[in-house]
């Protein structure tokens, strides 16, 4: 039996997808598992029981992701499973920031009793006007999962799309439209296009990464949208490039009190993965993801531990071993278990970063004993009985 706890509504369609061996518990120091979306774990305590996380989403920042894996709780995302619904919100950001639909659509509720609103709203109809998003330059920072779908989208609409990412996996290569302009800079970014969007993960090394350098490089007037994270941008620089007209509009889908309510600058709540589809695609995932883990001790879509995946278990026994990525683990974990007469059918140790995981099937059980034994190896932070 296992229990899980919802930090954030989480869509039924996925948690439907537990078995019957699984409950919710509303506490979440008796859960195997966590299922969260943007909740900020990062001031919070997990007691032992709780074995991994998934975050129903992309961004990971809410999460102690290193401290959870040294704590040996595994943190998963769900790569992709939100990526249509934010993409087609840049796409609208993208047109909202061109048109002035919003203010349109305010001025007309403005003259709800007037009898001859037909003839005003041709009248007045000029003050609304824009310009159109085809034959623009479009540069987009970070070519993953959200900014490829934007690339590809942008191209059908007719933009002239500039991509700039130098991690970028094969995978959202292989995605692009070849139409796309492989921007070996951000300063080629910055320099040609009229609307810029990023797509990064908020990390130390991206945080504020448009900051005063990145606006005084970018032409005057352009458009740029953030539905990644708010501190991605130095909004302070923003709001004197705003001022100064080298940004026209700014769209972010990141309140506070910066930034809202003021001129130049659409704001919407946090709502790129808000959707019917977008939260069953996380949710569905994210429960995949856990009951793999829990259920047969296979990683996948971790975000601090690797992937590892020994299929179902059909030895008599396996067990589940979270530790760092050292010397001699190995060797330590087999000396413990032949120390005991257990024979080792199979076994895999993967490794990412500073942290690794070592799953084995044995041929017997393991005693109490033995498994205090690999608890006490130093660097292992989780021994787990899968079976
Ligand atoms: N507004 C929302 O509701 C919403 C929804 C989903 C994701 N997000 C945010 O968007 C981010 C991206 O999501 P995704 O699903 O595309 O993630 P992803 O992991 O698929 O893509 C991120 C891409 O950024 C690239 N990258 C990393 N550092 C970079 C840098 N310095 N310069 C250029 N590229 C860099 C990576 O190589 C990767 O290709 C998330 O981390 C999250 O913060 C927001
Ligand atoms: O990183 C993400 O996936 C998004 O920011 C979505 O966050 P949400 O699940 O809280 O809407």
């Amino acid at each position: 039996m296992f229990q899980y706890h919802c930090l954030n509504p989480i869509a039924e369609r996925g948690l439907n997808m537990f078995s019957e061996d699984y409950t919710k518990t509303e506490n979440i120091n008796e859960a195997d598992a966590v299922l969260v979306r943007s909740a900020r774990m990062h001031d919070m305590e997990l007691g032992d029981s709780v074995k991994a996380i998934a975050r129903a989403g992309a961004g990971v920042n809410n999460i102690p992701v290193d401290a959870c894996a040294e704590q040996g709780i595994v943190v998963f995302n769900t790569p992709g499973a939100n990526a249509n619904g934010v993409k087609e919100l840049v796409i609208a950001g993208m047109l909202l920031a061109s048109r002035d639909i919003v203010g349109g659509i305010e001025w007309v509720a403005g003259q709800k009793d007037k009898e001859n609103i037909d003839k005003l709203a041709e009248k007045q109809k000029k003050q609304f006007a824009g310009c159109e998003i085809s034959g623009k330059k479009l540069g987009i920072i970070g070519l993953g999962a959200i900014g490829a779908m934007v690339a590809n989208s942008a191209t059908h609409l007719g933009m002239e799309v500039y991509g700039y990412d130098p991690y970028i996996s094969i995978d959202a290569a292989w995605n692009l439209s070849r139409t796309i302009k492989h921007s070996k800079s951000l300063d080629e970014i910055y320099s040609q296009c009229d609307y810029i969007t990023i797509h990064v993960p908020l990390l130390d090394s991206t945080r504020k990464m448009i900051n005063k350098e990145a606006f005084d490089k970018m032409k005057d007037g352009v458009v740029l949208l953030n539905f990644a994270r708010d501190l991605l941008v130095d909004e302070e620089a923003l709001i004197n490039a705003l001022e100064s007209g080298k940004v026209k509009k700014y769209v972010t889908d990141f309140a506070n009190p910066l930034v809202a309510g003021r001129e130049g600058i659409l704001v919407t709540p946090h709502l790129g993965a808000s959707t019917e589809e977008s939260e069953e695609n996380c949710a569905e995932m994210a429960v995949k993801e856990l009951r793999n883990f829990l259920e047969n001790g296979n990683i996948k879509n971790s975000v601090n531990f690797p992937n590892c995946d020994m299929g179902i278990c059909v030895a008599v026994g396996r067990i589940a071993i979270c530790h760092k990525n050292i010397p001699n683990m190995i060797s330590q974990f087999t000396k413990i278990l032949g120390g005991e007469g257990v024979n080792i059918a199979d076994m895999t140790n993967k490794s990412k970063g500073e942290y690794a995981y070592t799953l084995i099937d044995l041929e017997s059980t393991v005693s109490r004993e033995a498994l205090e034994e690999l608890r006490a190896v130093e660097g292992v932070s989780k021994v787990r009985v899968v079976k």
